[in-house]
């Protein structure tokens, strides 16, 4: 049995994650949660001919009755940007939205595997990770920030200039989630496709403000969804496979104590004095289960790491301060 909620299912995101999760067959339970127009999503999704049982669940007074049971929870609840906005600027909004549905996860499913898409992810994920902790329940190794979009944009952005590179292969993507805290490692790569220093610079670029790139787009009407379901989508893939026993890794922010590898890796890429980090994770049955083979940093990512552990201290610290001044 695998049994996965999404909450915030009705939004841009929150639709076709639920589609793509419903056609994934490994899945038998997909509950979906909204304060608005989930019935009707849920409707629809539910006539899909795979196996898995969807139910919907509206409002507050339903969400723990949509938590009961489940083992994953993919929380893309809360506002997207707009133009001239930065991720940080949805936080006075989103870190209450994200505090409230952690803290029914705490109640109704506290040993689900708990992914945070809604930004800003830098803050959202130590958010949870002191609601967790207050209700007591916390196990560092079941909480992720879903970076995994920044991976893909890193696959398909190399491809537009290297054709040669197969948009399958993953690449290293560290740090944060917001502009210059998104580190793509691309040292290595750099030498196998021989791009110039100007290419590997231009393609950072593009990688750490992708985001940006769809906000100008949408003109005012939101941020990625489409690419970020998809992206969602497989992480929670990788999830399940580790789960099942089936070898699996993806890159995500996640507590450095989940694993004595995962601090020991950041400390030999100079990240110190941070609780979270996003690093290429080894997935297992209980979550976090160290660090995957990964291609190592160079002297202008190290730069690229010091920059981002400035901004992901403070990132962190505003999060944590949200739940422990309240
Ligand atoms: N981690 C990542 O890589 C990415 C993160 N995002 C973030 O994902 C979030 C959602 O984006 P969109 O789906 O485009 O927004 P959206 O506005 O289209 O959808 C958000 C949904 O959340 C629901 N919602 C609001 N408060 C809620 C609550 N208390 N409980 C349950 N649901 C609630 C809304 O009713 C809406 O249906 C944003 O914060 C956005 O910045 C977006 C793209 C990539
Ligand atoms: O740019 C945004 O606000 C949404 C997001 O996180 C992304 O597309 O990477």
């Amino acid at each position: 049995m695998v049994a996965v909620a999404v909450l915030g299912a009705a939004g841009g995101i929150g639709q076709p994650i639920s589609l793509l999760l419903k056609l994934n067959t490994e899945i038998t339970k997909l509950h979906l949660y909204d304060i608005v127009r989930c019935p009707g999503v849920g409707a629809d999704v539910s006539h899909i001919n795979t196996d898995s049982e969807v139910k919907t669940f509206q409002g507050a007074t339903q969400l723990k009755e949509c938590l009961e049971g489940m083992q994953i929870v993919v929380i893309p609840a809360g506002v997207p940007r707009k133009p001239g906005m930065t991720r940080d600027d949805l936080f006075n909004i989103n870190a209450g939205i994200v505090r409230d549905l952690v803290q029914a996860v705490a109640e109704a499913c506290p040993k689900a595997f708990v992914c945070i898409i809604s930004n800003p992810v830098n803050s959202t994920v130590p958010i949870a990770a002191e609601v967790l902790k207050k209700n007591g329940v916390y196990d560092p190794r079941r909480v992720f920030g879903v970076t995994t979009l920044d991976v893909v944009r890193s696959s398909r952005f190399i491809r537009d200039i290297r054709p040669e590179f197969s948009c399958s292969r993953s690449v290293t993507v560290i740090g944060g989630h917001s502009g210059n805290t998104i580190i793509p490692i691309l040292s290595s790569l750099a030498a196998e496709l021989n791009l110039s220093t100007e290419e590997v610079d231009a393609l950072t670029h593009r990688i750490q403000f992708g985001g940006d790139e769809v906000v100008k787009a949408k003109n005012g009407e939101g941020s990625a969804t489409l690419s970020m379901a998809y992206a969602g989508s497989r992480f929670v893939s990788s999830l399940i496979a580790a789960v099942k026993g089936r070898p699996a890794s993806e890159c995500s922010y996640i507590d450095l104590d989940a694993h004595p590898s995962a601090a020991e890796s950041a400390a030999h890429i100079g990240v110190t004095g941070l609780s979270h980090f996003s690093l290429p994770v080894a997935l297992g049955p209980d979550g976090v289960d160290g660090i995957a083979p990964h291609d190592k940093p160079g002297a202008r990512e190290a730069e690229l790491i010091k920059e981002a552990v400035v901004a992901i201290k403070s990132n962190i610290a505003a999060g944590t301060a949200f739940v422990l001044n309240k």
